[in-house]
Order: structure tokens, then C-alpha cells, then sequence
């Protein structure tokens, strides 16, 4: 049984346009979501494939090559059988503006068979109550995405899919979808969060896949990618000895006012070397500030090396 909820191996889509040119939306795409609740970032500039990718996965377009897998089940072969387990938030979707939320919630229960609680449990979820009578079309745009998510969580989904769901909101309404979104991760549901804003990523996932031009560039826990390779600072009650210790480890640091700077691949390996030679750290923070960094030198280094006639996309 498959620990993932989402897979895809060597996934590809490629589009004709009407000129006849191929496009690469796609390419070979590895995507490893893992289960057991929390959101996923899907992170990757505008055009680098993500809505295509999340199409491919919900049955709405047909893969050019690969595989793909949702609970471990090969789809679309199998999706009939999962897709009960799966919410989608791809596009707006189409709910009677005359309508109140709750009465629009109310008819999609009623066709999907989902029981009456669901529907204030939903609108509770996303913090909808108090709104919940009014007329959709009085809603602003981050009360029409949350109603959007509600009607997803009326089948109580294992996975949530929601792609670029603050695109077009306000501050406001882009603090409230993400706080909705990171308390569902919470909550014990997988949520694939696409989105092309770094912040948002890194304030709201806990593991994300980093794509550009359609390919894999990085994958892991939030923590993970920013501690990837990057310098550290390191305060110790000896910096000298401890100086040493890291020069013999192959991590030769450089001195700053008393205070190390180290680079290494995990911060893991710092405490461990210093941690054997029995130096006991004071103090050890990433030196770059956050995953944009991170994001632009994957991606720029991508840009420089693809190939312009198989790839559409494009930094943001
Ligand atoms: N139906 C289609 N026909 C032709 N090209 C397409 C089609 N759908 C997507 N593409 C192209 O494939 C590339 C990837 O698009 P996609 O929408 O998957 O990217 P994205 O990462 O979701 O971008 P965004 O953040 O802008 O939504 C783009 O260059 C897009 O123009």
C-alpha cells in the first residue's frame, strides 16, 4: 500500500498549437505527495505546468506519457474509485447567484448525496456562519473562494486540491483562504496547494515541490528546502576549537566578529560534527532569509539551461 496520496512518474503533456508548434506544458514530471494531512505546496512560476499537472490528475486532460497514481490507484484508469476521496478547487465554480450560500451548499448536498450537517459544518470550516444567508453575488471574491472550498469539504475529502486559490483576492481575503487552508491541513486532510507566491508557500505548507518549464526542481519538507545547501550561522562558547573541528570535517567555516559561518548541505551536519567533538551549540540560523532565494536560483538556473523550443515557461 502506498504511502502517497499523489504520484506521477515521467508525467508529460505536450499541446499543438495552431500553427502546429508543439508546446511542452510538462516534462517528465516526478510529483511525490505524501499522506497522512498537511498542505503541499506546488510552487513554480506562472506557465510552468501546474494547472495542466493538476488536470492530468482530476481526469480533465489526457496525459502525452507517464503515470500517475491518487491512493496509490493508477488513474484515469481507476479515478472513479478515488475521486469520492477528492476535493478540487480548479476553477471558479458555477453557483446561483440568487441563491444564499447555505442554499447553494444545500443542493449540491442534496446531488451528491451528502448528509444536511455537512453543509453547516462546511460553511463553519470556512468560517462562512453569519454569512451563510446572504445572496452569493453579494459575496466579495474570498468569500466566493471559500464557499468554493466548502462545497469540496461536503464529501469530507482525504485529499483537497486547490489550485491558485488567492489569485484576484485582497490581503484580506488571501489571510483568510490561507488561515482555512493551513487549519484543514491541521485537521488531518492532504491539501495540494498550487501557487506561484513564495510567501504564501512558505507561511502555509509544510513540504512543497518546487517546478519550472514543466520539470521537478526540488522537493521536500518546507525545512528541507530551505536548508538545502546554504550558509549558516553558528555561535559556540569556543569558536576557535569548534573552527577546527568543522576545517577537519570539510567544512571549513569562516570567522565573523567571533561568530562561524558554515556552509553545509543540512544543518543536521553541523550539530553532529560539533556535537561528537562534545561542542555544544549556542545558536544556528540559516543565513538566507527565506525560499525566494532558494525559488530564483532554481529557477534561473532552469532558464539558462532550456531548451526555447521545448518549454513555454517563464520566471514570474
Ligand atoms: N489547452 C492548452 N493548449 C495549449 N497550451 C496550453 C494549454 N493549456 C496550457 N497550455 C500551456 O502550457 C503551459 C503551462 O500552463 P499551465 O496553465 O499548466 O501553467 P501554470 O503553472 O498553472 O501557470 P499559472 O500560474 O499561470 O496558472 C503554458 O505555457 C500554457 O500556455
Amino acid at each position: 500500500m502506498s504511502d502517497l496520496v499523489i504520484e506521477t512518474t515521467g508525467l508529460r503533456k505536450e499541446f499543438r498549437s495552431l500553427r502546429g508548434e508543439l508546446r511542452v506544458a510538462v516534462q517528465g514530471l516526478d510529483l511525490a505527495v505524501p499522506s497522512g494531512g498537511g498542505v503541499h505546496g506546488f510552487l513554480g512560476p506562472n506557465g510552468s505546468g501546474k494547472t495542466t499537472t493538476i488536470r492530468m490528475l482530476l481526469g480533465l486532460a489526457r496525459p502525452t506519457r507517464g503515470t500517475m497514481r491518487l491512493f496509490g490507484q493508477p488513474v484515469p484508469a481507476q479515478l472513479p474509485q478515488v475521486i469520492g476521496r477528492v476535493g478540487a478547487v480548479v476553477e471558479s465554480p458555477k453557483f446561483s447567484p440568487n441563491f444564499s450560500g447555505r442554499r447553494n451548499l444545500q443542493l449540491l448536498a442534496g446531488a451528491i448525496g451528502a448528509p444536511t450537517a455537512s453543509v453547516d459544518a462546511a460553511l463553519e470550516t470556512v468560517k462562512l456562519t453569519g454569512r451563510e444567508k446572504d445572496r452569493y453575488k453579494s459575496y466579495s471574491l474570498g468569500m466566493k473562494q471559500r464557499l468554493a472550498i466548502a462545497a469540496t469539504l461536503l464529501k469530507t475529502p482525504d485529499l483537497l486540491i486547490l489550485d491558485e486559490p488567492t489569485n484576484g483576492l485582497d490581503p484580506a481575503g488571501i489571510r483568510e483562504i490561507r488561515e482555512t487552508i493551513r487549519d484543514l491541513g491541521a485537521s488531518g486532510v492532504t491539501v495540494l496547494l498550487s501557487s506561484h507566491i513564495l510567501a504564501e508557500v512558505q507561511q502555509v505548507c509544510t513540504s512543497a515541490t518546487i517546478i519550472g518549464n514543466g520539470k521537478l526542481l526540488a522537493s521536500g519538507t518546507v525545512d528541507e528546502l530551505l536548508g538545502s545547501g546554504t550558509a549558516y550561522r553558528v555561535v559556540v562558547p569556543e569558536p576557535t576549537a569548534a573552527a577546527d573541528v568543522l576545517t577537519r570535517a570539510g567544512l571549513a567555516p569562516s570567522h565573523v566578529d567571533g561568530v562561524l559561518h558554515v556552509e553545509a548541505q543540512r544543518p543536521a551536519e553541523i550539530t553532529q560534527i560539533l556535537g561528537e567533538s562534545g561542542i555544544w551549540l549556542t545558536e544556528l540560523t540559516p543565513l538566507r532569509a527565506d525560499l525566494e532565494a532558494y525559488f530564483l536560483q532554481l529557477t534561473e538556473a532552469e532558464e539558462l539551461g532550456h531548451d526555447t523550443h521545448d518549454t513555454t515557461g517563464a520566471i514570474a
